[in-house]
């Protein structure tokens, strides 16, 4: 062990709250070190959220010029330069890395390029590709693994080739028929994206509808705009065997309703739920537990099991969002200046990128059934809103959950366009313990979307 190299601070991975921790802790004088074996700045700008909203873009305006002539334009209709779509997000995923490798400089936090496993406690080796090792210790480690795409053990899925979201966002030519395993974030952002550049889609989900967790009258909203947009849905579909390779002739085989199906496309899109990347990197030689779901072990506080050693974002079972793993490194930041955050009772919002877009925060009328909470709902369309009709984009709803007997908002949940930026205005007069009587009472400006909580909060039903 002479050759180890002592630092305050040791990174593994260097995803959301692994990268603003080593930034801010290595600008407030720490010796920091991160380790990333390939994504400088982790999924989220490379691979997940900034380049998969990149290609939805240009979805977007594929389907604006397919509906020119509804705006008066002349139609511009072709076949989607799929190497274009692709060169425009790598560009902005290059623009992207060259960002961070400007934050590292500037906070001077070491950015190590390998892969790094445990081998003793606190204690990394971090392997370099073109070979070498060096081998760096931290008074404090944090693990920021993340996770990856899991495929299953279904016969034959593995032997396919499937695309995962990571080959999905580097294709250069639209494939002619997608298959999509999963109905859940990933495989409905990617298919409509598909669907609008170009290609034929199926959607393949287990559960009985798409983004089965949701409410039903936001499982049916999604699944009529799906049906609407050309894209066929296969729900209650048990896959039992996958025959073929992607890229060439896939074919599903299972049953749906007791009957059997097959379903036949030239690609598949594996978009069924995620795997940790907690195995295979040691923990136990660092004496770091894991939870049954291969999550690493942690409390509110995001200590894992090993003394001084924390874990942030999906590798430790934080809900899967960027904006989550940044809220973990606010709670792991203030509790090594010994502070208290922890992670229980944060706000957990999610926007799904659809178009238009399903955002929720707080309880779903779902949830609230489930857990016997009593609750009073307004709802309104989201052609009551009028800006809406200046957009020509009227589908959808706004709902929100009220408590029975006081004014506090318990959830809302949107599917319309700009759902995502209006979910934002409800998510402070919740974070700030305001009554749904502050939002319906403002001022908001004519015609914005946000207007529409004036709309949606003036149908509430009185109290019972
Ligand atoms: C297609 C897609 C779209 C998404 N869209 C959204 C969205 O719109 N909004 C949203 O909030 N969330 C979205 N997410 C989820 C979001 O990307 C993640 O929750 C977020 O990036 C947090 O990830 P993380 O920091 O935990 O891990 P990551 O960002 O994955 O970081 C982990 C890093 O660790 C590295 N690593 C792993 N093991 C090792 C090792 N042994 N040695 C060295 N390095 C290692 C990996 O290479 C990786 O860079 C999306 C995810 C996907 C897949
Ligand atoms: N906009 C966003 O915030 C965004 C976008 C993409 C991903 N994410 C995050 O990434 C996570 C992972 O996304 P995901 O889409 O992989 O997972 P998911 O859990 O959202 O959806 C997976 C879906 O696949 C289905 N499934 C699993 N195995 C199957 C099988 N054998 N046959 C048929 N269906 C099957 C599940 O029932 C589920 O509906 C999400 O939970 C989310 O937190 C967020």
């Amino acid at each position: 062990m002479s050759n180890t190299e002592e630092y305050n601070v040791v990174v593994l991975g260097s995803g959301e709250a692994g990268k603003y921790l080593a930034w801010t802790l290595a600008s407030e004088g720490k010796r920091v070190a991160v380790v990333e074996r390939r994504y400088v700045g982790g999924s989220c700008p490379n691979i997940a959220c900034l380049p998969s909203k990149n290609v939805i873009h240009s979805a977007k305006v594929a389907s604006y010029l397919r509906r020119a002539a509804e705006f008066g334009l002349p139609a511009a209709d072709g076949p989607v330069d799929m190497a274009a779509v692709r060169d425009r997000k790598r560009k902005m995923v290059d623009g992207l890395v060259e960002m961070h490798v400007q934050k590292y400089r500037a906070s001077g936090a070491e950015l190590v390029m390998g892969s790094g496993t445990f081998i003793a406690p606190r204690t990394i080796e971090v392997v370099f590709g073109g070979g070498g090792k060096r081998t760096l210790r931290g008074e404090t480690v944090v693990v920021c693994t993340g996770s990856r795409a899991q495929i299953d053990d279904t016969p034959g899925l593995k032997e396919a080739r499937p695309l995962t979201h990571v080959e999905a966002l580097e294709l250069d030519r639209v494939p002619e028929h997608l298959v999509v395993l999963g109905g859940g974030y990933i495989g409905l952002e990617l298919a409509q994206a598909m669907r609008r550049l170009g290609s034929r889609v199926t959607v393949v989900e287990r559960n009985g509808a798409l983004i089965h967790r949701e409410d039903p009258d936001v499982t049916a909203a999604v699944g009529e705009l799906f049906r609407d947009e050309g894209i066929e849905i296969s729900t209650g579909t048990m896959l039992t065997r996958v025959e073929g390779a992607s890229g060439e002739t896939v074919r599903l085989y299972g049953t749906r309703g007791g009957a059997d199906v097959m379903i036949e496309g030239t690609h598949l899109l594996a978009a069924a739920g995620r795997t940790p990347n907690t195995d295979g990197i040691g923990l136990e030689r660092a004496g770091i537990g894991i939870d049954h779901r291969g999550h690493v072990k942690v409390n509110e506080r995001l200590q894992t099991t090993a003394p001084n050693v924390w874990a942030v974002g999906e590798c430790a079972g934080s809900p899967y969002f960027t904006h989550i793993a940044y809220d973990d490194f606010r709670v792991v930041h203030d509790n090594l200046a010994g502070g208290s955050r922890v992670t229980t009772g944060r706000q957990v919002p999610f926007c799904l990128f659809t178009d238009p877009e399903l955002a929720r925060v707080g309880l779903s009328e779902r949830a609230a059934k489930e857990r016997g909470t009593a609750y009073r709902l307004a709802k309104i369309p989201m052609g009551s809103v009028l800006r809406t009709r200046t957009l020509s984009e009227t589908r959808g709803f706004m709902k929100a959950l009220i408590q029975a007997d006081g004014d506090r908002i318990l959830g809302f949940t949107a599917f319309g366009v700009e759902a995502g930026e209006v979910m934002a205005v409800v998510q402070v007069a919740m974070a700030a313990g305001l009554p749904y009587t502050a939002l319906r009472d403002t001022v908001f400006t004519h015609p914005t979307i946000a207007e529409g909580l004036v709309v949606l909060f003036s149908a509430l039903p009185g109290r019972t």
